[in-house]
């Protein structure tokens, strides 16, 4: 049995495309501004839902690949960060095999982004900040659920729910609700960025950042740029 094929449902990508003159030496400004452009077409537009979802792809101790998505919460000159279980099947995989790779897909702008590193852990005072800054429910929840492990039922989880609830009630405080053991971050320091942009006939844009030396996503002696075929 197969749902497919999907031919019919074929369409062609009309983008704008990327010109090697309208890529930077390194990949800072151009990175911005694609990420800020599609939250700003999604809050214009609404055609962009969730524009800060980012695949990430770790790698189990066989080598095996996992992908899952998460959102994308912060962008420094390192790399793209997100909050998570660090006891998570992703977290237990980054404590083994820190490679990393991550991509953030915009169909309705013919874009996407792709970077590939390693992880680093977020500093607690980070995580902590971040951790303060969500809503009760959700800080509730963390406590709640040991996230990538087995639960028997709904019911379950949504008893362990109210036992957190109960524990830390809602005083309208960041501070009602700990930080959870096993709650934190990771930032790809990235070594690899590319830009892709869909146009005509599958003849699209790709654009590749290669680290060539240290530094920021924003030092040009970092990086070497280079087109690859679609
Ligand atoms: C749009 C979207 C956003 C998500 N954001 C996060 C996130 O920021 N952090 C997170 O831990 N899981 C997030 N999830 C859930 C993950 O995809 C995944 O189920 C979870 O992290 C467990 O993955 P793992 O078992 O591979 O560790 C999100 C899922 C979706 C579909």
């Amino acid at each position: 049995m197969s749902i497919g094929p999907f031919s019919a449902l074929r369409v062609d990508y009309e983008g704008e495309g990327l010109s090697e003159e309208g890529c930077p030496a390194a990949p800072w400004t151009l990175l911005q501004d694609w990420i800020g452009a599609a939250v700003a077409r999604q809050q214009e537009r609404g055609d962009v839902p969730e524009p800060l979802s980012m695949s990430v792809a770790t790698s189990d101790p066989d080598g095996l690949p996992d992908v899952r998505t998460v959102l994308l919460r912060d962008l420094d000159l390192r790399g793209p960060a997100f909050y998570t279980s660090t006891t998570s099947a992703k977290g237990e995989q980054l404590a083994a095999n820190p490679g990393m790779a991550v991509a953030l897909t915009w169909p309705a702008m013919f874009r996407s982004v792709r970077m590939r590193g390693y992880a680093e852990a977020l500093p607690r005072a980070q995580v902590e900040d971040y951790f303060r800054s969500r809503p009760w429910g959700a800080r509730v929840g963390a406590h709640a659920s040991a996230q990538s492990r087995p639960v028997p039922d709904r019911a379950t989880l949504e008893t362990a729910y109210r036992e957190s609830a109960e524990r830390f009630p809602d005083t309208g405080s960041p501070d009602d609700v700990p930080v959870p053991e096993g709650w934190g971050g990771y930032r790809l320091v990235a070594d690899r960025v590319e830009l892709w942009a869909g146009r005509r006939s599958r003849l699209h844009d790709r654009i590749v950042w290669e680290r060539v030396g240290p530094g920021g996503l924003d030092e040009p002696a970092a990086w070497h740029r280079l087109r690859l075929q679609p």
